[in-house]
């Protein structure tokens, strides 16, 4: 997979370079190319913003140069496009996994009060464009919210999760625990400052095990996350589970 970064501040995707997506760049399986927008403000001052038509606080950033940056990096091809903006389509699990089957994805990084609408109309007459929040709360510029996009994505990329790890059993991969949060984990040792390990988890009792996380899960989401709960189909919250 390709992938295209165009901000201001390329120095945020330093962490790109290390872990699960640096590895997976040195093995080729991610191609990733950040690009400085102000290379493509050519006044002295390298500018890529101005005030907002119709007034209002804060600035908005120039089509022009946009323009000229994203026709560079895109040039005869089809990247789908991405803008992360707290007014876009939600990120999901499922989202993270369609955008890993994409040969090339381009993320545009806004800042300032956005980028100017046209460029979204410009690019959406030949291009896939997704405007995608990561969430209901509004960061300095999309920079953080591609940090975390990529590395959704990245993880599901094969051959990026070593055989130790698996998306395969993520809270929201398809699946029986689909819809569910994770419930708790443990590792050794048995007994850590008097807290014990739940006994079922120590029996090899692979049945009872499943079923055991599967409550534990069920337990958590109505607990933690009762809007998802609510979604559950009532055979997952079974006569036993009617009593959490
Ligand atoms: C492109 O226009 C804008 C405008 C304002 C901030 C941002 C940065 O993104 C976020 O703040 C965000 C993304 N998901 N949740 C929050 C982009």
């Amino acid at each position: 997979m390709r992938l295209d970064i165009i901000s201001i501040f390329p120095e945020y995707f330093a962490p790109l370079d290390v872990s699960l997506i640096g590895k997976a760049r040195e093995r080729g399986t991610l191609d990733v190319r950040v690009h400085q927008l102000r290379d493509w403000a050519h006044d002295v001052h390298k500018t890529v913003d101005d005030t907002p038509y119709g007034g209002g606080p804060g600035m908005v950033m120039k089509p022009e140069v946009w323009g000229e940056a994203i026709d560079t990096v895109v040039g005869d091809g089809s990247p789908r496009m991405i803008v992360p903006t707290p007014s876009g389509r939600p990120f999901t699990q499922e989202l993270a996994q369609e955008l890993a089957d994409e040969p090339w994805l381009l993320f545009a990084c806004g800042r300032y009060e956005g980028i100017d609408s046209r460029v979204m109309d410009e690019y959406a007459t030949r291009l896939r464009v997704d405007e995608v929040s990561i969430g209901d709360y509004v960061l300095a510029g999309g920079e953080v919210a591609v940090l975390v996009m990529v590395e959704a994505i990245g993880r599901l990329l094969p051959g990026v999760l070593g055989n130790a790890q698996s998306a395969v059993d993520d809270s929201f991969a398809p699946g029986s625990m689909q819809n569910l949060v994770e419930g708790p984990v443990y590792t050794k040792p048995p007994v850590w400052r008097g807290h014990e390990v739940p006994p079922v988890l120590l029996s090899g009792h692979h049945g009872n095990v499943a079923r055991w996380r599967r409550d534990q899960a069920i337990r958590r989401t109505v607990r933690n996350r009762p809007e998802l709960a609510r979604e559950l189909d009532p055979g997952t919250l079974d006569k036993h589970d009617r009593k959490l």
